[in-house]
């Protein structure tokens, strides 16, 4: 997924400004933001629901809006899904199955058995978070090559949740689909996630690729020999102290802060994986409140 420049307005007010968002091929993308942040409004030009005000949507290399060949290769599972009043999952499959060509109904089944759901009891009668299942089901039923989850684990119980982040790992693993997910959470998507961008505000205030070590930051615990000081030469974002061991996030790159730290001869020294939490906050500043919302 490729957007460049995108811009949004609705009645005169820019919901998305100036936004460039970079999916690779089987990643499992984290949008995060606050409330307003324009999240869905950018997941609806994925789709191809919205049009742009400017800029543009590639998904699959092509652009979205009006192109029907690239919007049946996308998998939507929306905050608030969609249903005839009516249907139950059974009718809502067989819809499915007249009107989109790759729908499967051997994975409708074998997707199905991570389900606890009443194929036909109408829809209108579950639970809001029975009704997400629901859009899941039917949703990687379609064997998308791209997968866009709006707030998908909104409602959901624990259990349930962790049963759905398994059944899109596999898709991933076992047909590289290349999956999109917004949150608020970054502790849900933490260890899910490859890549991650923040937008705020409508626009994206940075993107990060979280399989290349942290650039720049380094989490570090040490233990100094007994009277030692910490060595000059480090920029240091974070310390903390639990008896002798020290926990420190230092700006740079691993080598340089191992190369300064042995320096005073440490007893014991090893590098830890930074948290996103972690990541964001102090590689943003740490000052920021509302990021702070964001992620805490
Ligand atoms: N159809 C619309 N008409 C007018 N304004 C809209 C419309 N849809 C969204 N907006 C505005 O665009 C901005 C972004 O909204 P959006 O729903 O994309 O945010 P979000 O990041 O998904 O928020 P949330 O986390 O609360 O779901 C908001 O200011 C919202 O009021």
């Amino acid at each position: 997924m490729e957007v460049r420049k995108l811009r949004k307005e609705f009645d005169d007010v820019a919901a998305l400004d100036c936004v460039n968002l970079t999916v690779p091929e089987g990643a499992v993308y984290g949008l995060v933001g606050p409330n307003g942040a324009g999240k869905s409004t950018l997941m609806g030009h994925l789709t191809g629901a919205l049009r742009p005000t400017g800029g543009t949507v590639s998904v699959l290399g092509e652009p979205v809006w009006e192109n029907p060949a690239v919007k049946a290769r996308i998998g939507s599972v929306p905050s608030d899904p969609f249903f005839f009043s009516t249907e139950s999952i059974r009718g809502m499959a067989q819809f499915y199955y007249d009107v989109f060509a790759d729908f499967d109904l051997a994975r409708f089944e074998t997707v199905g058995k991570s389900f606890d759901l009443d194929r036909n009891r109408p829809l209108r009668k579950f639970s809001k978070g029975m009704r997400k299942q629901a859009a899941f089901w039917l949703t990687l039923s379609l064997t998308p090559d791209v997968l866009l989850l709006d707030e998908p684990m909104d409602g959901l119980d624990p259990l349930v949740r962790k049963r759905m982040w398994r059944l899109v790992l596999d898709d991933v693993a076992e047909r590289n689909t290349t999956v999109l997910v917004s949150s608020h959470n970054l502790r849900e998507l933490e260890g899910i996630c490859d890549h991650m961008g923040i937008l705020r505000q409508g626009t994206m205030l940075r993107e990060y690729d979280l399989t290349r070590a942290s650039d720049g930051l380094v989490k570090v615990q040490v233990v100094l020999p007994e009277g030692a000081e910490l060595p000059r030469g480090l920029w240091i974002a974070n310390q903390a102290a639990s008896g002798r061991m020290q926990t420190l996030i230092v700006h740079g790159d691993v080598g340089h802060v191992r190369e300064v730290l042995s320096t005073a001869h440490p007893v014991y020294m090893e590098t830890v994986p930074l948290s996103l939490e972690e990541l964001f906050l102090y590689e943003l500043g740490g000052a920021d409140d509302e990021l702070k919302d964001l992620v805490l």
